[in-house]
């Protein structure tokens, strides 16, 4: 079990980490992008969460209301389909998001209402400013942007004066419905427009990155990507060795993702085709769907392990030693399909082997897994049946005199079903006999044990003493032998009877 925990991976359940494991071996641009993600922290330019002392870079989702700010957030992040956002609702307040929930990459999104009123003296702008890492204005390609770009121009000029350093990136969303020259025709008029406003203000220095996008495709993915990746210090690092890797490796192209979100944090210097983006996103789905599977059926055989077996079918019934020693001997186990060992898979356990939240989960369902025979008994009941049960095992003298007092007068309805309860005893509860009080096996205790009387009504039966047996035996071959003889009788005064009538 300790090795189990081990062996897991950290943006994935843990079970599941073989299964990845497998899958990444096949597909080495997805394996580098995992591994190479685990190690990725964003740009500290961010602000302090109340809740822990870790400072996240912020990223601010503005723009006019119904322009797809919320819908952006659901899809990208909480893996929401683009048609369930048709009916999201309005956004009334600031919702802040901590990202860092649900992957390695920590950064906090807020989605401002799109009513939002800058010139409001309860708007303290400066302080949402100043924290801020990049700021995405979304413009509905769909609607009449003339509103948007004013919109546009009022947060980014202010939001320049109080923090020079916020990344300005501009979404124009919503581009499925248009055609491809619509497109790009639509792009260069809101840039053109978006430019011309700030050269009028003197503020020719801010820099917009524009984006189509939209949430029916993966447009939305690879602009977030962008965004994201501006935060990250190591960016030209991370470019470099993944160009190293792809020179050295004969791959391609090399993606570096954030798995949970499908947003690459960093990539090679080579283009980006975007089929290529669609196929590992199309990937990560496949591990992560895989990997929710096998993690779940995973933590339940783990969370079944510990649990008492109870003798039921399949139950590993043995001591804690008896497990331990299977546990360990479970490691030089070597499968005849693949080759794969146990040893190799697992990893050493060291004095830092803490307990993950899966490790926790699958506690809890062990503890939550009872068998009938643990179900049926209280633990106050089940401790009297240790008492009272004629096991070889001898009580101590106070055992035995309360076990007494039990079986003899149930005083109340709870003492009568107490007694009831008895034969539902667990097995594990009983008292560990020997000179050494060594833990039993299987087997020896069910050697130990009582057999259970057919019917649950009568507990005193149990109680009787052995000779008391012999006595009834031997009353009811005397009732026999009368009854025998009565009949006997009977036939021979009948017979007799027969012949006096015969007679007449
Ligand atoms: N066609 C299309 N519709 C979109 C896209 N993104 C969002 N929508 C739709 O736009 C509508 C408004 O989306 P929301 O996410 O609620 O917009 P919002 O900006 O958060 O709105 P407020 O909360 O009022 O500020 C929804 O019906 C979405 O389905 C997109 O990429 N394409």
């Amino acid at each position: 079990m300790p090795g189990i925990q081990k062996a897991s991976c950290s943006t994935m359940n843990r079970g599941a980490g073989k299964v990845k494991q497998d899958y990444l071996q096949c597909f080495p641009v997805l394996r580098e992008s995992v591994l190479y993600g685990f190690a990725c922290t964003l740009q500290n330019t961010g602000c302090r969460d109340p809740f822990s002392s870790e400072v996240k870079p912020r990223i601010l989702l503005m723009g006019l209301r119904r322009s797809g700010k919320s819908s952006i957030q659901k899809v990208v992040f909480h893996k929401m389909s683009p048609n369930e956002t048709l009916f999201l609702e309005s956004t009334n307040k600031i919702c802040r998001e901590d990202v860092s929930n649900s992957s390695f990459v920590h950064f906090q999104i807020w989605d401002f209402p799109g009513q939002i009123d800058f010139f409001d003296p309860t708007f303290d702008y400066e302080m949402i400013f100043r924290g801020t890492g990049g700021l995405i204005f979304v413009i509905d390609s769909q609607d009449d942007y003339v509103e948007a770009l004013s919109r546009l121009h009022l947060t980014v000029t202010r939001a320049y004066k109080v923090n020079p350093d916020i990344n300005f990136e501009v979404f124009i969303h919503k581009v499925d419905g248009l055609s491809d020259d619509h497109k790009i025709e639509k792009q260069r008029d809101i840039h053109k427009r978006a430019n011309d406003d700030l050269v009028d203000a003197a503020l020719e220095r801010i820099h917009l990155s524009f984006y189509l996008t939209s949430i029916y495709d993966h447009s939305i993915f690879e602009a977030f990507s962008k965004v994201v990746q501006k935060l990250i210090p190591q960016l030209p690092t991370l470019e470099n060795l993944l160009n190293i890797f792809i020179s050295n490796s004969g791959i391609e192209k090399a993606f570096l993702f954030d798995v949970v979100s499908k947003i690459y944090i960093a990539t090679d210097s080579s283009p980006v085709d975007m089929q290529t983006y669609e196929l590992c996103c199309d990937m990560i789905d496949v591990v992560i769907d895989i990997s929710c599977i096998y993690g779940t059926a995973l933590i339940a055989i783990i969370g079944f392990m510990p649990t008492k077996g109870e003798g039921a079918i399949g139950s590993l019934d043995y001591t804690p030693e008896e497990r331990k020693a299977l546990a360990k001997k479970s490691q030089d186990f070597c499968c005849a399909a693949c080759g794969g060992s146990m040893k190799s898979a697992l990893l050493p356990v060291t004095s830092n082997s803490n307990p993950t939240n899966n490790d926790r989960e699958a506690k809890e369902l062990a503890r939550q897994i009872s068998f009938k025979a643990e179900s049926s008994s209280s633990s106050t009941a089940a401790r009297k049946q240790v008492l009272v049960s004629p096991v070889s095992s001898e009580p101590s003298g106070e055992q035995a005199s309360e076990s007494a007092t039990q079986t003899e007068t149930p005083e109340s309805p709870e003492a009568a079903d107490s007694q009831t309860s008895l034969q539902s005893t667990p097995r594990e509860e009983a008292p560990q006999p020997g000179p050494l009080n060594r833990p039993l096996s299987p087997r020896q205790r069910r050697a130990q044990q009582p057999r259970r009387p057919a019917s649950p009504t009568y507990p005193q039966l149990q109680l009787q003493p052995e000779g008391s047996s012999h006595v009834g035996l031997a009353v009811l071959i005397v009732v026999l032998t009368l009854a025998l003889a009565a009949l006997i009788f009977r036939r021979i005064y009948l017979a007799s009877e027969y012949k006096f009538d015969y007679e007449l």
